[in-house]
């Protein structure tokens, strides 16, 4: 029987809320499933407005023009807005919603906060003033959709001021969530934004690109919620991502363990922080379709299961840097301790790792900018050689067919195996893997 008052949290990400009909089809998900127990709805930025979001204020940081891909934004939004309220004027919908920001309203704050972006200063704390709207918009134009309540989570998920990456403040969000959310539960379905969170300052933050999953996480583990269900485009956790590979396999179920590691590598289905907050508190996570809402989808749990299909994760867009000494000494704990914290530094994260007698290499994702500052930190004290545009492939669980169907047609620059993982960095080959 279900407890009186059992929470579900519900997350929709870019996809589920692309465009109008998405929407639409959001709220039927909504209305199909939610009669039965109370409903946090977490919702990501429509589509790709993140990286619109970006691409603006990357040029406000700049110091050029941002006008007209800011325009093109906020048209989509309005255009959305118009197909899904065309036969309702606004104030109905606002009225059952009070708090619920208008699209003009928050259209305005953006323009008056990149209108304040400082060119060439401090571009990690503008950036989280700027990207964070996308949920701010989404939330708002869902919310009308559900006539749900709206809530600006910013003031509740207390971050420190690590920009673009907010560490959380855990016994005060989960104080302040709880002082807040179970009465707005009470009355009907609340939306709030993925995302983002706040410092104690009032400042926005952000918890990193794609982490409106582990805001789910947060408010469930704070909620103690009965489950969490991340609605996608796919059928469920596959043991590869269908974009880049063909007849990928579902998994009906997994454990947290199995996932947590996938998620680490870099599939990119689930945000890595999202799992260990619900692990801890026991809560399920649903992966499920918003395409197909009845088809099972994935549970993933406390459960435990024989060997899995060997499971495929790709991580595009990466760096191969290599730290030779000068003068031919070894590479020692003195020299890795000085190339770690030139890596802290630069915020650049070490996702493979070797070295040699005198060299030691790292596969990073790549950043133009953060890649800068490392080789103004090294170049001293390193002879440094680096190649970008490379892929990061790992193999869960791998056996000899799956490695030959991996690496056949590709460059390996850098190949590393445990009992069961291999991960290799590579170049070229086709983008789609039979
Ligand atoms: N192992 C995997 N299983 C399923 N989907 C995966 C996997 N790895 C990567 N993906 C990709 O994740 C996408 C869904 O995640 P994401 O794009 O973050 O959704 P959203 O932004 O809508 O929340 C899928 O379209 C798929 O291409
Ligand atoms: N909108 C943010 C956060 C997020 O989680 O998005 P999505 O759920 O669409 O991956 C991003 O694109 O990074």
């Amino acid at each position: 029987m279900q407890q009186q008052h059992a929470l579900k949290v519900y997350k929709f990400g870019g996809a589920s809320v692309k465009d109008a009909a998405a929407i639409r089809n959001l709220v039927e998900i909504v209305r199909g499933h939610a009669a039965d127990s109370q409903l946090l709805i977490v919702v990501s930025a429509m589509g790709k407005t993140t990286n619109a979001l970006e691409d603006i204020f990357q040029r406000a940081h700049a110091g050029t023009a941002y006008a007209e891909p800011l325009a093109v934004l906020q048209a989509f939004h309005e255009q959305v807005a118009q197909e899904l309220f065309a036969d309702e004027t606004p104030p109905a919908a606002v009225a059952s919603a009070p708090a619920t920001p208008t699209l003009d309203h928050l259209f305005a704050q953006l323009h008056g906060q990149l209108a304040r972006v400082v060119p060439h200063d401090d571009y990690d704390r503008q950036y989280d003033q700027i990207v964070s709207f996308g949920e701010l918009l989404a939330t708002a134009v869902v919310a009308w959709a559900l006539q749900a309540q709206w809530l600006d989570c910013r003031p509740l998920l207390r971050t420190d001021a690590t920009w673009r990456e907010g560490r959380l403040d855990w016994p005060l969000t989960e104080q302040q969530v709880l002082a807040t959310v179970p009465p707005l539960l009470l009355r009907g379905p609340v939306v709030t934004q993925g995302f983002v969170g706040g410092t104690a300052d009032g400042v926005t933050t952000t918890l990193g690109r794609e982490g409106s999953d582990y805001t789910a996480a947060i408010f469930a583990y704070c909620l103690q919620a009965e489950s969490v269900t991340i609605w996608k485009d796919v059928a469920g956790l596959l043991n590869a991502d269908p974009k880049f590979f063909a007849d990928p396999v579902r998994y009906p179920e997994i454990s947290y363990q199995e996932t947590i590691e996938m998620a680490y590598y870099g599939a990119s289905v689930i945000h890595p922080k999202t799992i260990k907050p619900l692990a801890v508190r026991r809560i399920p996570l649903f992966v499920k379709s918003f395409l197909d809402p009845a088809a099972e989808g994935t549970r993933i749990g406390d459960c435990r299961h024989g060997l899995l299909a060997p499971a495929f994760i790709r991580k595009n867009g990466q760096c191969l840097i290599s730290f030779e000494s000068k003068d031919l000494t070894f590479i020692s704990e003195e020299n890795l301790e000085v190339i770690f914290g030139a890596l802290a530094q630069a915020r650049l994260k070490i996702n493979m790792m070797q070295n040699s007698a005198i060299s030691f290499s790292v596969c990073t994702d790549f950043g133009a900018y953060r890649l800068d500052k490392l080789l103004d930190q090294l170049r001293d004290q390193f002879t440094i050689h680096y190649n970008t545009g490379l892929e990061l492939y790992t193999i869960k669980n791998y056996d000899a067919a799956s490695i030959g169907r991996l690496t056949a047609g590709r460059e390996v620059l850098l190949e590393q195996r445990t009992r069961q993982t291999l991960q290799v960095v590579c170049r070229g080959g086709s983008e789609f893997i039979r």
